[in-house]
């Protein structure tokens, strides 16, 4: 498999386990919005503030299709809006191995409270994060691997990953 695409939720630790997983396998890490940040030389909060959320969308196409296509040894973590475009989905599913990362609710609320980089939150996860938790319940079922990463060390969820990436 040429690329790992991990996908999931907010506050499943998508960054986090990238992180671990380049450094196991020497590939390239690559944050979705990081990617999308230096492109458009602005922040995630701006980009939504400035320009809008379908502008935001549109600038995550471009940073998938950038990042994954005709590329190899690239650890994608995407952000968790980034499955919602069947055209984003087609590109994953063709350039790599997708891992959809899971957690318990009060799991994701604990990881992203006070965590003001994420604007769909509005600040106020406890109301946001069960409405969108719901909108999207369905939104990862696309990924041939799944991973409840609530108990797990961020080591034993890459473990997990290289594992499944073996076997692919
Ligand atoms: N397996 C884990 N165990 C404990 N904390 C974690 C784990 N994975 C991620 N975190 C923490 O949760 C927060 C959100 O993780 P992040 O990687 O930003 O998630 P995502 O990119 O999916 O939104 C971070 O503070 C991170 O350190
Ligand atoms: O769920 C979403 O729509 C979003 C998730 C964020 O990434 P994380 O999942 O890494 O927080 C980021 O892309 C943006 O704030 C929108
Ligand atoms: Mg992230």
């Amino acid at each position: 498999m040429r690329n790992i695409v991990l996908i999931g939720f907010m506050g499943t630790g998508k960054s986090t386990v990238a992180a671990a997983l380049a450094e196991r396998l020497g590939w390239n890490r690559v944050d979705l919005d990081t990617s999308i940040e230096e492109a458009e030389n602005a922040t995630i909060p701006q980009l939504f503030a400035d320009k809008g959320e379908p502008y935001f969308r549109r600038a995550e196409t471009e940073a998938l299709k950038r990042e994954l296509d005709g590329r190899e040894g690239q650890i994608v973590a995407t952000g968790g809006g980034a499955v919602l475009a069947e055209e984003n989905r087609g590109i994953m599913l063709a350039n790599g191995l997708v891992v959809a990362l899971t957690a318990d609710i009060g799991t994701i609320l604990q990881r992203v409270q006070n965590d003001p980089n994420r604007p769909l939150l509005r600040g106020n996860a406890e109301q946001a994060v069960p409405e969108l938790l719901e909108r999207r319940k369905h939104a990862y079922d696309f990924a041939p691997v799944r991973i409840d990463t609530s108990d797990k060390t961020v080591e034993q969820i890459a473990a997990e990953i290289v594992e499944q990436l073996m076997a692919d």
